[in-house]
């Protein structure tokens, strides 16, 4: 039995997995998309940089392009025309400068500043630009004061009869760049936050249905827990029960109760073997009235025949054993189950059940219900068998001298409570040694249970009849007056003397038998008393010539 506190330390358990399934999956992707995200943040910036670089190398060929193509003089206003032109067309800032350092025109810059501008021969990018024909440099402008990413193109150019050299530069501030990257850092912290909130959503949900789900398992575990203990109980009971049977009604009556609460819905019969082993007879049901046969052979049986258990819906098949097709056609199509009910590895009867289906759990419990069954079955027949062969004559299957005093005491005690009489009567074969001596020992005891049958039939189910010893009988008349005792007594020698017995010789014989009479009229009457009594009363018969009954009249 699983302690419930053992089940909810389970359910514990499992909640604290299922909350280190979810959260730590979200913690790592937490931590991967971040470090993604400042990757991408660093590459893209990166980038942004080339591009600008790109960008105003392309500018400043542009500007170069567009200076060379001028047809006018290079003079300030004719390069500060072209450079405020340029800018039309982009945000960068463009200007040209000559080859002594001195700026001829500036975008951004008005052009009555432009001559007063310092000499721009010391910047980086044009110093770069003058040594490999391009210039890249990033560095604070004092005139703008800001900080700016240059690009420089120096070109030899042919002015009037000569060749100059210029430099045209276009620029950008660094700032431009920060607000594009601020702007693709805010895009990415938006997908980034978006993308986390709708995992932790989901996660949320999933966890909540997992918590559900294992809510669900821990109960459905929790009533089949409960009922396997219900089950298990009822086992229990139905075991200590059976033992504690004598008699096979007792047992079928503790069936009857205990079996329909272990397989709801079902009927059922138990049937057991025969003494001569070539038929089963019923001898207890559950549920419904039982209507099916009450005698049938084991080949009817399929389960008798394989040695195991049979069902009739086995893998979808409609096989029924044949003392109960009509049974489970009749009550619906209903499944029907033969176990072999076994003891000591021999089969000694049958348990039958008919149910709608018969779901694993079912076969274990009717395995185990045909299990206890059986056994107790074998241990009532057993200890029948030993009380018969400790209370029975085996020769005559009477009564023997054990069973005849244990039952005077009792029916003695009843007798004087009720205040009535007990009658004895005594017999002994007649010359039965001569008989002996003329036929032989086995016609003797042929002779015995013939005499042992007749004695039977003869008296009442109330009287008992036993074997004293040898050839002497005691039959008890309960409830008999001395009349009424030695009437029977009279009736019983007669039948003796009628009977002829047949010897294994096809000889027909008979033999006379004479009693003696005593009865237990009051409580001081011991049984040995009574018994020496009626003993000596047959003496007295005997030596009256034998073949008669003496007894007080
Ligand atoms: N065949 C057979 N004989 C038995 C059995 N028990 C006792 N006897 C015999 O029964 C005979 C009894 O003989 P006795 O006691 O002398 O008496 P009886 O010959 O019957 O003579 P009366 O009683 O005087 O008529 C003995 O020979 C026993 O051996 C038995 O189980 N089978």
């Amino acid at each position: 039995m699983l302690p419930l506190n053992q089940l909810m330390l389970n359910t514990r358990c499992l909640l604290n997995l299922t909350n280190r399934i979810i959260f730590l999956p979200l913690t790592i992707v937490f931590i991967v998309s971040t470090l993604s995200l400042l990757l991408i943040d660093y590459q893209l910036r990166d980038e942004l940089h080339q591009r600008v670089e790109l960008e105003l190398t392309w500018l400043a060929k542009s500007a170069m392009e567009s200076l060379v193509l001028l047809n006018s003089p290079l003079t300030l206003s004719t390069v500060d025309r072209v450079a405020k032109h340029l800018s039309l067309a982009s945000d960068a800032r463009i200007t040209f400068i000559d080859d002594s350092g001195k700026v001829m025109g500036d975008s951004m810059i008005p052009i009555d500043q432009v001559p007063i501008l310092d000499n721009h021969l010391n910047r980086p990018e044009i110093q770069l630009a003058q040594v490999t024909g391009i210039g890249i440099s990033r560095h604070f402008s004092r005139t703008l004061n800001e900080e700016y990413i240059y690009v420089a193109i120096y070109r030899s150019l042919k002015v009037g009869g000569g060749t100059s050299g210029y430099y045209a530069r276009a620029s950008l501030p660094d700032s431009t760049i920060y607000y594009e990257v601020i702007k693709l850092r805010l895009a990415l912290a938006s997908i980034a936050i978006v993308s986390m909130l709708t995992l932790i959503l989901l996660s949320f949900i999933s966890s909540r249905w997992i918590a559900r789900s294992v809510e669900q398992d821990r109960l459905d575990l929790k009533s089949k827990i409960d009922s396997g203990i219900h089950d298990i109980e009822l086992l229990h009971e139905l075991d200590s029960m059976l033992g504690a049977c004598s008699e096979l009604s007792e047992a079928g009556s503790v069936v009857k109760q205990v079996t329909p609460r272990l397989l709801p819905n079902s009927s059922g019969a138990i049937s057991i073997y025969k003494s001569s082993r070539n038929k089963l007879e019923f001898i207890m049901f559950w549920g419904e009235e039982w209507q099916g046969v009450t005698e049938f052979k084991p080949e009817q049986c399929w389960a008798l025949r394989k040695g195991h258990s049979h069902q009739s819906d086995h893998n979808d098949t409609q096989i029924y054993c044949e003392h109960f097709s009509h049974l489970a056609i009749e009550q619906g199509n209903k499944a029907s189950l033969c176990i072999p009910l076994m003891a000591l590895g021999e089969a000694i009867g049958v348990m039958h059940i008919l149910k709608k289906e018969f779901p694993y759990s079912d076969l274990l419990l009717t395995n185990a219900i045909a299990k206890r069954v059986g056994l107790a079955i074998a241990n009532i027949e057993l200890r029948y068998s030993l009380r018969q062969q400790a209370i029975k004559d085996t020769l005559t299957g009477l009564f023997n001298r054990r069973y005849l005093f244990e039952s005077l005491e009792q029916l003695v005690a009843l007798g004087m409570r009720n205040k009535s009489q007990i009658g004895i009567i005594m017999g002994d074969i007649d010359h039965f040694k001569s008989f002996n001596d003329s036929y032989g020992h086995d016609a003797g005891d042929d002779v015995l249970k013939e005499v042992a049958k007749e004695l039977k039939k003869n008296t009442r189910i109330a009287d008992i009849v036993c074997r004293y010893g040898g050839e002497e009988f005691c039959i008890v008349c309960p409830d008999s007056t001395q009349e009424e005792t030695l009437l029977i007594a009279e009736k019983l020698r007669l039948a003796v003397a009628k009977k002829e017995v047949k010897l294994s010789s096809k000889e027909m014989v008979t033999v006379t038998i004479s009693m003696g009479v005593a009865m237990f009229t009051n409580s001081e009457d011991s049984i040995k008393s009574v018994i020496s009594e009626a003993d000596r009363r047959l003496y007295q018969a005997k030596s009256d010539g034998r073949n008669c009954v003496r007894g007080d009249v």
